[in-house]
């Protein structure tokens, strides 16, 4: 079995890519790739492709393949982590689908795992399904924990005793609040095991009680904000980390107003980075309302200096 190249655990912020369309609904591929460059070069630590965000149900197997290529590409480009989205609640066809990762995208550093969706298995269940992953993936795997989309939330003995196998590296915590079982879990973090926030609007909390980054969608916009919020977390500098936190938890709100990505892709063709703000059903575009509210939050964000000196 070929096994991905050893990594750091993944911190810092993670952009789960939008995928942009042409007029025609195509793949805007081109776009895509610009996108994931400026994202990088602005501060994120690495790319999410085909994360929820990234709209991965509406997409065919080969525009799914084109959105892995290009975020490999520019991963490879600029020494990123690369995170790819792979599973359903088919245990066996995950793990085949983890194989097949390895063979076309050498350079995925992590896969995002959702607890499997809509069967509700046993915690026993959960478990059974990652160590089954954990024995047949030849890619690192973090669990995305996102209870208002699989219908099923893992208790935290679940969590530690997925954090206890071997190749399960991390988690994408995307709960709805920052709820007892994160505390639990940060207060004795398991070893070796990294926690990343995952619901924008609680991303701040989160990093100050020791997650080490993020996968946010809304880190489209502000980039370089919100990886200064994690190094500030990181650090230990609270005074600055809550300075960030207050510009961009509005904006996050503002971004979540109707259902992800509809008004990240609005904002980004407002300010001319993606060819449409066009999602595909059973999403439906932003409102105006929405949009023109994204758009002053993120000009509020973009007008205030954080002097380097605070904290
Ligand atoms: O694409 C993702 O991964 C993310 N998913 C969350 C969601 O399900 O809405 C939000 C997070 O910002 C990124």
């Amino acid at each position: 079995m070929t096994t991905s190249a050893p990594l750091g655990p993944p911190e810092g912020i993670h952009v789960p890519l939008i995928t942009p369309f042409t007029d025609d609904d195509r793949v805007a591929v081109d776009a895509l790739a610009a996108l994931a460059r400026s994202l990088l070069d602005a501060g994120a630590a690495g790319l999410v492709a085909l994360g929820t965000t990234g709209e991965p149900s509406v997409l065919s197997a080969a525009e799914r393949r084109a959105v892995v290529e290009v975020c490999a590409e520019v991963c490879r480009e600029r020494g990123a982590t690369l995170t790819v989205g792979v599973g359903s609640n088919d245990t066996r066809g995950t793990a085949e689908e983890l194989r097949a990762l390895r063979e076309s995208t050498p350079e995925a550093g992590f896969a995002l795992v959702p607890v499997p969706p809509y069967t509700r298995p046993s915690q026993d269940g959960v478990v059974a399904h990652f160590t089954h992953l954990s024995a047949h993936s030849p890619v690192p795997l973090l669990v995305y924990d996102i209870p208002y989309r699989t219908g099923l939330a893992l208790a935290p003995a679940t969590l530690r005793r997925l954090a206890a196998l071997p190749m399960v590296a991390g988690t994408k915590r995307a709960v709805g609040s920052l709820d007892a079982t994160s505390v639990d879990l940060l207060a004795d973090p398991p070893p070796d095991f990294t926690v990343l926030g995952g619901d924008d609007l609680y991303a701040s909390p989160m990093m100050a009680l020791g997650a080490a980054g993020g996968i946010l969608a809304s880190a489209h916009l502000c980039t370089g904000l919100w990886a200064g919020l994690a190094a500030a977390w990181r650090d230990g500098d609270a005074v600055r980390a809550r300075a960030a936190g207050r510009l961009l938890t509005p904006l996050a709100a503002a971004l979540f107003a109707e259902p992800n990505p509809a008004v990240a892709k609005a904002v980004l063709h407002a300010r001319g980075l993606i060819p449409t703000p066009a999602v595909r059903l059973p999403l439906l575009p932003a409102s105006p309302g929405a949009t023109a509210s994204a758009l002053e939050r993120l000009a509020a964000a973009e007008s205030v200096h954080i002097p380097a000196h605070l904290g």
